[in-house]
């Protein structure tokens, strides 16, 4: 089980006199097997503070631990190790490969990773049963709902059992009820998997079912 905890995380952006600050000794914690929601007005950091949980940004100052590892002292091929292995993402509309069946997303994202993709199928419709979608294994991206799109992001996104799942305002593009049914298969997933779940979000469905809150003030 594994915890990331941020440690006086600080980021500005942009270069020259347009540099920003946008993080400032931010420390918070998002506990293994807890839904943790992000929250605060828009351009408040959430996105920001997102990418520097999942690797994707160094932040300036500060410490970035996922379990005992300091992503912010790791070099540019460690850091992308960690994001394969060890990181989850899912996205606002899902990010799917348009051609591909829901089976196949996953089996693509486990060979960009490395994992040998003919090996995982049985594991894969595994996975896309666990979030309801039993009936729409061998159905196209594109031929899918919204709702659908998100569970198989959800799917594909715990499929190589990370440590750590990161989420980007899930529920923007679907309805009420189907935000409601995500972010409790969200919930309920991150429990029963261990799993740190970390979620910007400006929906109070998906606010209101957090565990753990995160709130960002802006600077
Ligand atoms: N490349 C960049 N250069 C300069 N400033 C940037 C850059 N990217 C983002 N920002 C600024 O950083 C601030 C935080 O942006 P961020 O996207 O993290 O906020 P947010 O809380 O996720 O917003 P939203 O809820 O609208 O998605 C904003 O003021 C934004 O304009």
């Amino acid at each position: 089980m594994t915890e990331l905890t941020l440690r006086g995380v600080s980021v500005a952006l942009g270069r020259g006199d347009a540099r920003t600050p946008v993080l400032h000794a931010v420390d918070a914690t998002c506990a293994p097997g807890v839904l943790t929601a992000l929250v605060g007005p828009s351009g408040s950091g959430k996105s920001t503070l997102l990418a520097v949980a999942g690797a994707l940004l160094r932040p300036d100052e500060g410490r970035v631990l996922l379990g005992t590892t300091d992503l912010a002292a790791l070099g540019d091929a460690e850091r992308a190790g960690v994001r394969r292995e060890r990181i989850g993402y899912m996205f606002q509309s899902g990010n799917l490969l348009t051609g591909l069946t829901a089976v196949e997303q996953l089996l693509a994202a486990a060979s960009v990773a490395g994992r040998p993709a003919r090996r995982l199928r049985a594991a894969a419709e595994h996975a896309l049963t666990e979030v309801g979608l039993t009936h729409r294994l061998h159905h196209r991206a594109d031929r899918l709902s919204g709702g659908e799109r998100q569970r198989v992001a959800l799917a594909r996104a715990l499929f190589l059992e990370p440590d750590l799942l990161l989420i980007d305002e899930p529920t923007a593009a679907v309805d009420r009820s189907q935000a409601a049914a995500l972010t409790t298969l969200i919930a309920t997933t991150a429990q029963r998997r261990h799993c740190a779940a970390l979620v910007a979000t400006h929906d109070p469905i998906v606010a209101d079912a957090a565990g753990a809150t995160i709130a960002m003030a802006g600077l």
